[in-house]
């Protein structure tokens, strides 16, 4: 029991599979996993566990932006023993070959901070994937024949940008996509030596203005919670 997750010791499984919005942890332990039961509620941010293939999985959400995320992980890492935490976040495409319910998988994260920049001082720490996570994800997506691209994404501190240069500067240097999460998941997870991955499914355009509805998110929100699966416990 920890002050954001009231869950028991051994209630959390090694490998924590991480929406953004609790509501998605609740949708994904419904739909993938054998017998999930909810072990927390704290504030709202639900944390389901269960089994998949037999396997011990966990969903449990993050809320949005990076010092939301930092207190679930730093809970997860420290007093519940997670070993493996991949998002499963949605993100908006910053590249036009990058379409609309394509998965990406992040190899690193560009951001203008983190929570972790204090430690850091001077240090531009670089976060990355673990890689064998990476692999099995590219692998997951390619037997799913779901559209997938790995790169560098950005997580920004702001949904609502008013930077339209600090964007043209992502572009240029090939950013695929922007969310608002990894970098700070894999610094932790570089910290307490844990593997971390994000997969990240498009649910909007910056360069076309589309955008998916509601009910189209879900459907391809399913094809990202596979490869995060299979990419964890194969
Ligand atoms: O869909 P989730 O996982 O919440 O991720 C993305 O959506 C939120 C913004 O709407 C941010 O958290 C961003 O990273
Ligand atoms: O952070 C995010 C997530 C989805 N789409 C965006 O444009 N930004």
């Amino acid at each position: 029991m920890t002050i954001h997750i009231a869950a028991a010791p051994g209630d959390i499984a090694e490998t924590v599979l991480l929406p953004g919005d609790p509501m998605r942890a609740k949708w994904a332990a419904e739909v993938f996993l054998e017998s999930p039961r909810c072990i927390n509620r704290v504030r709202g941010m639900l944390g389901y566990t269960g089994t998949w293939k037999g396997q011990p999985v966990t969903f449990h959400g993050t809320g949005m932006g990076m010092p939301s995320l930092s207190i679930y992980v730093n809970e997860l890492l420290r007093d519940f023993g997670a070993k493996t935490l991949i998002r499963i976040g949605s993100a908006g495409a910053m590249q036009p070959q990058v379409r609309l319910r394509d998965l990406v998988l992040a190899m690193t994260a560009t951001t203008l901070s983190t929570p972790s920049r204090g430690i850091f001082r001077e240090v531009n720490f670089a976060p990355c994937a673990d890689f064998t996570l990476l692999k099995a994800a590219d692998a997951a997506a390619r037997t799913l024949g779901a559209p997938c691209h790995a790169g560098n994404i950005y997580s920004s501190d702001v949904f609502y940008d008013e930077r339209p240069d600090l964007e043209e500067q992502m572009r240029r240097h090939g950013i695929l996509a922007v969310e608002m999460e990894t970098a700070e998941l894999y610094t932790l997870a570089a910290r307490h030596g844990a593997r971390a991955l994000s997969v990240l499914t498009v649910s909007d355009h910056l360069v076309t203005g589309e955008t998916l509805s509601s009910e189209e998110r879900e459907a391809s929100f399913t094809q990202m919670v596979k490869v995060a699966l299979t990419a964890a416990l194969g």
